[in-house]
């Protein structure tokens, strides 16, 4: 019996994966996924064991990962209804998928997991929002999902009632950080810089100036004054993107986020 089970080894699964065996858990997980050609990718990259069905999955393991798109769970959730039993815990990764959606499909009496990870959890820098299902968990089992979320990234453990509101500010927004970096890269090389050295001095900035909120706790007003100097060159660019509507384009952004992860559920 092995502790981890994955039904789809996409782009999140893959991440998540790898986490696991960063942590010392490659024998202890078995994978399955629809397309033959991924499942033979994700051997030679990991070596790690795969079924090739979904129910006998289910019976090998007892966290049972849902890493596929959330418009497959209808047909994923009755293919292996009849194998789950209240031994498994099942870690839901969909956006919009609700807890009391997943138990009204297999049973009301299996824990679930809901869970909003990012994908830079495939360097282990992920941030996953995690809410329990109000079954009772064991200490041990409580231990064994921090363990895994904590194995790519930071997690929070939020009410699940937040979940939606979680999809844009930390679920989709790396697609929005690494606009921003294609963008900068494309200013430095129009001002004579090498694309590849574009890349690195915005990369690092973005990284250095996220780890300044993390570690200093110093308002992001206050950091972003810092770096203006009167009369100098940073607020001109500050006051152009006041003007071009630099916050409300993000505002507005991860408002439709929000409003299509709700119109999901
Ligand atoms: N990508 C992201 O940034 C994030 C994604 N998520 C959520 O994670 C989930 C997975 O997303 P992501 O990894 O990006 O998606 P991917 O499409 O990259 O991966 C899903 C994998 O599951 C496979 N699959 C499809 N149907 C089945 C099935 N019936 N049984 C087994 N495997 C199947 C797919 O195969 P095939 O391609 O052949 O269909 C694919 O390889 C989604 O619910 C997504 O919303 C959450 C947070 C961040
Ligand atoms: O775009 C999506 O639907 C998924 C959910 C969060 C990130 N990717």
């Amino acid at each position: 019996m092995k502790k981890y089970g994955f039904i789809g080894a996409g782009n999140m699964g893959y991440a998540m994966l790898k986490g696991l065996i960063k942590d010392g858990k490659k024998d202890d997980v078995i994978f399955t996924d629809a397309s033959k050609e991924r499942i033979q990718w994700i051997h030679n990259q990991l070596e790690i064991e795969s079924s090739n069905s979904n129910k006998d999955l289910v019976t090998r393991a007892k966290y049972i990962v849902l890493a596929i798109k959330p418009q497959y769970y209808a047909s994923v959730l009755e293919e292996i209804k009849e194998v789950i039993t209240t031994n498994h815990i099942v870690i839901s990764i969909a956006p919009g998928i609700t807890i009391d959606s997943i138990k009204a499909q297999l049973s009301n009496d299996i824990k679930i997991v809901r869970a909003m990870p990012n994908t830079p959890a495939l360097i282990g820098e992920g941030m996953s929002a995690v809410s329990f299902s109000k079954d009772l968990f064991s200490e041990e089992e409580k231990e064994e999902i921090i363990r895994f979320f904590s194995s790519f990234g930071v997690m929070e453990e939020i009410e699940e009632k937040l979940m939606n509101a979680v999809v844009p500010i930390s679920g989709s927004s790396p697609a929005y950080v690494y606009m921003m970096i294609e963008a900068m890269a494309d200013a430095g090389v129009l001002a004579g810089l090498s694309r590849k050295m574009a890349y690195t001095l915005a990369a690092q900035s973005v990284l250095g100036s996220a780890k300044m909120v993390l570690e200093t706790g110093i308002h992001p007003g206050e950091l972003k004054d810092a770096v203006c100097s009167p009369g100098g060159t940073t607020i001109e660019a500050v006051a152009v993107l006041e003007k071009t509507g630099f916050r409300s384009s993000i505002i507005e952004a991860m408002n439709v986020c929000f409003e299509k992860t709700k119109r999901m559920s």
